[in-house]
């Protein structure tokens, strides 16, 4: 007999696999209410070839939300042997996610990302029903994510950010290198919530932790994207023997990798706690307090303090260089923006403080309009359904992978006037935190998505709103935000895509130009202030990991 390889294998079977799935389909659904609607596709591959084409475009966010015009408030893409439902309307988010989150938290499952990348430890991939998951959001939110912890957290923002802007007021070069800008602002934002999480900083663009971290993130988001492990479409491959499932010993590897990263800080932190030099963190909470917590391992609090920096860090990153996106585009606004900010701040007195948002509501509807217009994670983190639902005369059977299409939800017309338009007056009066408008009566005046919805909504949104605050006003008071010299005009955000859909990538042709010599100066002096109260930290990185990525 000839050897026929495990990926041959399953290629061959594919179609196989695909008629019994349609099958099943049709046998259960018989006598019921009918599925939602989904755009012409064609046999096996169903809408495939325009799905990977968005996705090699980084335009996936406009297709779905083509889709969510066309199809309405719930339709279906099938890509081969998966279909995903897309939700797009806010009744129906609160239907689904919000009142029928018993059914609607779980996870698909993820053999290489949850299962070997991440050990069954990480918050985000595990499932809702997994004890684990609740024991984790409940110390994440004693440990950094409720009001107060966040609150601790302001030092940092307010450090790191005055830090960003000294190096850019006092450096022409980085001020019109875009790539340079986006990477000092994922410097700030990942030393700030290293910070918060293990007590430690990041002091350099360049630091290798910043990269282990992101691509310690992007391992375990590319797993969860359909197709990308066949083990996850025919999950009996993971009954082969070891030596046979490369994927597993990689997967594997990488999370001993990550855990000897977290354990190396955490004997750290040890040691600064029994030394009395211990900063305040996440993880230092954990392991001072008697009962750990209720972690029974303590290494599982240090890998989850790498899992906070990889939920935080990015999309803090993303809503800060999507803001600068929206005030280069919209110089009417930066400049009213920069108006509401100097009545109450001052023209060169001092840099702006947390505490200054509820002197500007302007900050406020700023803040909600970025995270409308360009949501960091806009086609949601996918749920599976445990029970079929029924919404709108329309079926979800269970086991449907579900996503929260924030971006079509923020650009449908019907729910914002003109969608594209960054215009933060349409949120006059509103002046709700995230949490008080995501419990709106009315979900119609919930003023975005970007946080997802239900039991698993992300549990870092009083974390975010700081560090977004902070950045925006301190943005718009110190720098000018135009267009590079190298930009085409009229500027087109298809011209510069993220690998985040729907968020600007790094070669956003942007500048920043500090407003006035008395204000550099304010900067300087706050900073050296700043720096002269910020406690002495060790740095997160360290040279002793092996993983290659
Ligand atoms: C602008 C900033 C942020 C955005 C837009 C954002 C958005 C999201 C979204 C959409 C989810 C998935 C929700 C779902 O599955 O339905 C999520 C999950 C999560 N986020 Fe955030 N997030 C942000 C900042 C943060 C911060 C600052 C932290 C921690 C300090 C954090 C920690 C987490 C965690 C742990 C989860 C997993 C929750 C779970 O699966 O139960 N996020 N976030």
């Amino acid at each position: 007999m000839s050897f026929v390889s495990i990926p041959t294998l399953a290629l061959l079977s594919a179609p196989l696999v695909y008629l019994l799935l349609q099958l099943q389909r049709w046998l259960e659904g018989r006598g019921k209410l009918p599925l939602p609607p989904k755009p012409p596709g064609i046999p096996f591959l169903g809408n495939a070839i325009d799905v990977l084409r968005s996705t090699k475009s980084n335009s996936q966010h406009l297709l779905f939300g083509q889709y969510a015009r066309d199809y309405g408030e719930i339709f279906h893409v099938q890509v081969g042997p998966f279909t995903q439902y897309f939700i797009n309307s806010d009744e129906a988010v609160k239907a689904i996610f919000d009142k029928a989150s018993a059914t609607t938290s779980e996870r698909p499952r993820w053999i290489v990302s949850n299962e070997q990348i991440c050990d069954q430890k990480n918050v985000l991939l595990l499932n809702a029903s997994h004890p684990r998951w609740k024991h984790q959001r409940k110390v994440i939110l004693q440990g950094m994510t409720s009001v107060p912890r966040a609150d601790a957290g302001l030092e940092y923002l307010h450090f790191e950010t005055a830090k960003f802007m000294k190096q850019v007021a006092n450096n022409d070069k980085l001020a019109g290198d875009s790539v340079g800008l986006f990477n000092e602002i994922g410097r700030y934002t990942y030393s700030a919530f290293a910070s918060q999480a293990f007590g430690m900083d990041i002091a350099d663009a360049k630091d290798p932790a910043i990269e282990y971290i992101f691509r310690s993130g992007l391992e375990q988001i590319l797993g969860t994207l359909p197709g990308s492990h066949l083990v996850d479409i025919l999950p009996i491959l993971d009954k082969l023997p070891l030596f046979l499932k490369p994927w597993e010993r990689k997967a594997r590897a990488l999370f001993q990798d990550n855990k000897k990263w977290c354990d190396e800080r955490m004997r750290r932190v040890e040691k600064s706690i029994e030394d009395g030099t211990v900063n305040d963190s996440f993880l230092a909470r954990v392991l001072q307090d008697e009962k750990g917590m209720g972690f029974y391992d303590r290494s599982e609090a240090a890998y989850l303090a790498l899992m906070l920096i990889i939920g935080a860090a990015d999309t803090s990153k993303m809503s800060s260089w999507s803001f600068l996106e929206a005030m280069m585009r919209f110089p009417d606004v930066q400049a009213k923006a920069l108006a509401e900010i100097e009545a109450v701040v001052g023209v060169a007195d001092r840099l702006p403080v947390y505490e200054d948002l509820d002197s500007i509501p302007y900050v406020r509807y700023l803040m909600k309009e970025l995270w409308r217009w360009r949501p960091p994670v806009a086609l949601g983190h996918p749920h599976i359904t445990t029970g079929e639902l029924a919404y709108n005369g329309m079926r979800l059977p269970a086991g449907s992978r579900i996503h929260m299409n924030a971006w079509a939800i923020g650009h449908d017309p019907a729910r914002h006037t003109c969608p594209d338009r960054f215009w933060p007056e349409r949120y006059e009066g509103d002046l709700t935190t995230s949490e008080q408008s995501k419990n709106s009566a009315n979900v119609k005046d919930r003023d975005h998505f970007a946080f997802g919805s239900g039991r698993r909504i992300c549990p870092g949104y009083h974390v975010a709103e700081r560090s977004l605050a902070i950045a925006i006003m301190r943005l718009v008071w110190a720098f000018e935000v135009v267009p590079a010299p190298n930009a085409t005009l009229p500027l087109n955000p298809r011209d510069y895509p993220g690998e985040m859909p729907g968020n600007p990538g790094e070669h956003m042709p942007i500048m920043l130009k500090v407003r006035s010599q008395a204000k550099r100066k304010v900067i300087d002096n706050e900073y050296m202030r700043a720096e002269a109260a910020h406690p002495a930290m060790e740095p997160l990185t360290h040279d002793g990991w092996s993983w290659k990525f």
